[in-house]
């Protein structure tokens, strides 16, 4: 986990493959950001990074040094407060047949990512991996949306340091009802960030430590094998669940619901499971 970074808008060359990352990270380059960094010194060491914060610390050279030593990475952006009520909430008002319309999003926080978040760089990281919680919802439902509508969606951050941790968040959602009707729903949350984040925490590395101890094999497989490295189970704790596509082996930032799935299916599929090394 670390402080938001300012988001990479394309890839620079050294952070193309494995050996483009590491050969750039032993020259001390300065492309290579910090987390990817970390991420680095975790997958050579076979230890499993999660990538709390929403910058796109996976480029695609860590990505295949994480296939390569099949180690367990994770991500994006703990989904804490604001964006959990977020997803909770357009999931509902869309699976009832509710069309939003307009969501404006806005809190203040004065904790360090507070201070953090007020640079724009920074700040384009967040609203990213906070806006693109309700697309694939969106988009799947094509009754209530035509190709390409989406509702206006907008996110506000502003630090304003006596708050300290203590997050507020206001929220209005409004939507379209039968017959050309309106609904606006109007959510005010004061919470303390660090308290909402922590045991998202302890889920994440408690969640990251067992997957590395379950063994599995398809019927037809020959021999059992580990999760895949890019671990899918742990991005539902997050806004930008970083997930593998199956049939292309691609890995891509998908929708909360499919990521409910797969911990669904985990779940299912190890309980009463006899641990190994336990
Ligand atoms: O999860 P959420 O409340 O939507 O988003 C929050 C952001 O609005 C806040 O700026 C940040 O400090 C928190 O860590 C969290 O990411």
């Amino acid at each position: 986990m670390s402080l938001t970074e300012p988001r990479k808008n394309k890839f620079c060359r050294s952070s193309k493959t494995s050996e483009s990352l590491l050969a750039s990270s032993e020259r001390n380059e300065s492309e290579i950001s910090p987390s990817t960094l970390y991420a680095i010194a975790c997958i050579l060491e076979n230890v499993p990074f999660i990538n709390g914060s929403p910058q796109n610390t996976f480029v695609p050279g860590l990505i295949d040094l994480a296939l390569q030593r099949n180690c367990l990475i994770g991500g994006d952006d703990f989904k804490s407060a604001q964006t959990k009520m977020k997803s909770v909430l357009v999931d509902f008002l869309v699976g009832a047949g509710i069309k939003p319309t307009s969501i404006v999003s806005y809190n203040h926080l004065g904790n360090n990512d507070g201070m953090n978040l007020s640079t724009p760089q920074t700040f384009r990281s967040k609203e990213i991996s906070k806006s693109n919680v309700v697309d694939d919802m969106v988009s799947s439902n094509e009754i209530l949306y035509e190709p390409g509508e989406h509702p206006d969606h907008v996110v506000v951050i502003k630090y304003v340091p006596y708050v300290g941790d203590s997050k507020r968040a206001m929220d209005e959602y409004t939507s379209e009802i039968f017959m050309g009707g309106k609904n606006t729903i109007v959510l005010h949350n004061t919470c303390k960030d660090s308290l909402l984040a922590a045991p998202i925490i302890i889920d994440l590395v408690l969640l990251a430590e067992l997957s590395t101890r379950i063994q599995l094999k398809a019927e037809g497989e020959g021999k059992f094998h580990s999760f895949h490295p890019v671990a899918t189970i742990l991005s539902y704790l997050t806004k930008a669940p970083f997930t593998i596509l199956a049939k292309t082996g691609s890995t891509r930032h998908t929708s909360g619901e499919r990521t409910v799935e797969a911990a669904c299916n985990a779940r299912e599929h190890t309980e009463g499971l006899h641990w190994l090394g336990s």
